[in-house]
């Protein structure tokens, strides 16, 4: 686990000093556990989503991902542990807290004969902040909002997936939010689709309100979230800032040979980890330096055409926390 202590020491660093105060917090949880016979879904996790941040759990599929933000929105009893949203126990005090949280978690109950526009004045009638003419407003606000104002009259069945999806999103923005939960936003969505909820996401961020993602996408993280909490097989690899745990990468070398897999092989035969990235191989510099990779390779007899020093992306330091963890 040393992943585990050398990043969380850092992604805790800003609420250190008040480590009880909740209102640093939009959520967290505490030992959060869930068993369903003898698969543990989720491990212990102890979460902290900064309010203000854009946090994005990353994890495989499996990895617990929906049922830790299933067991915060109140929609799945724990095995064991707590969860708290906006300060408020789940789910005893749900009522406090779901009204100022939107969320979007596996298709909503969305009516197939129905408009997009009538749909959201069902979800709409249920929300406790908007009563009579103001139920009207915000459903045009938020069809506005996510780009559905010229379908809003259209039948829901007729809906693409990225429609439905943003109809969703509609959904979750009815009233300002707090927090809005977001269950794999852009899985099934087109290049277009996914700018989309991107350029959303980006909106509800510079408003201050608080969002919490999940995603297997390491790209997605990386080009949307300010926060990333790694799971994997239910537990909590790391969490903390991501220009933190990018700069904890450290660099690696991306290098161009003559033979891939006599590289490859010469390199593994003298403890250097490499991976294969497209054309070229790529060695992290953590155990070993630059001119140490080179020198190996041309004692093999594998050329060398080039090498470019870079820093670690996202998916290295992903690879190393979950093969440390394997
Ligand atoms: N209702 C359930 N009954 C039994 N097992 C479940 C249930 N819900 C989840 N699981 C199991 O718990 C584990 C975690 O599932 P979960 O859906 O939380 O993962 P995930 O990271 O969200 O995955 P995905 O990206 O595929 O949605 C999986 O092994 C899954 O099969």
């Amino acid at each position: 686990m040393a992943g585990t202590a050398d990043l969380s020491e850092r992604g805790t660093a800003d609420t250190a000093s008040a480590p009880e105060d909740d209102g640093a917090l939009a959520a967290r949880t505490r030992g959060l556990r869930k068993t369903y016979g003898r698969t543990t879904a989720v491990a212990d996790v102890d979460l902290d989503v900064p309010r203000g941040a854009v946090l994005g759990v990353l994890g495989p599929n499996g990895s617990g991902k929906t049922t830790t933000i299933r067991m915060l929105l109140g929609l799945t009893q724990p095995t064991s542990g707590s969860a708290e949203l906006l300060g408020h126990a789940m789910p005893e005090h749900a009522g406090r807290a779901l009204p100022r949280v939107g969320a979007l978690v596996e298709g909503p109950g969305f009516h197939p004969f129905l408009s997009g526009r009538e749909n959201l004045l069902r979800c709409a009638a249920v929300e406790p902040e908007l009563a009579g003419a103001a139920r009207r407003g915000a459903v045009e606000e938020a069809l506005e909002r996510v780009g559905l104002t010229g379908a809003a009259r259209r039948g829901y069945r007729g809906y693409s997936l990225g429609m439905k999806q943003r109809l969703g999103l509609a959904a979750a923005l009815l009233t300002p939010r707090d927090l809005v939960v977001l269950d794999e936003p852009t899985n099934g969505l087109d290049p277009a689709g996914t700018r989309e909820i991107r350029r959303i996401i980006a909106d509800l961020h510079a408003a201050g309100t608080t969002v919490l993602l999940s995603s297997h996408l390491l790209a997605e993280v990386e080009a949307t979230c300010t926060h990333v909490a790694v799971l994997q097989r239910g537990s909590l690899l790391t969490q903390g800032e991501l220009t933190s745990l990018l700069e904890s990468g450290g660099t690696s070398l991306s290098v161009s040979v003559s033979d891939n897999s006599a590289g490859m092989a010469a390199l593994r035969d003298n403890g250097i980890t490499t991976r294969q990235e497209g054309e070229n191989l790529r060695v992290e510099l953590t155990d070993v330096e630059a001119p140490d990779v080179i020198a190996t390779l041309v004692r093999a007899g594998v050329g060398v055409h080039e090498a470019r020093r870079g820093r670690a992306g996202l998916e290295d330091i992903f690879a190393r926390l979950t093969e440390e963890e394997s």
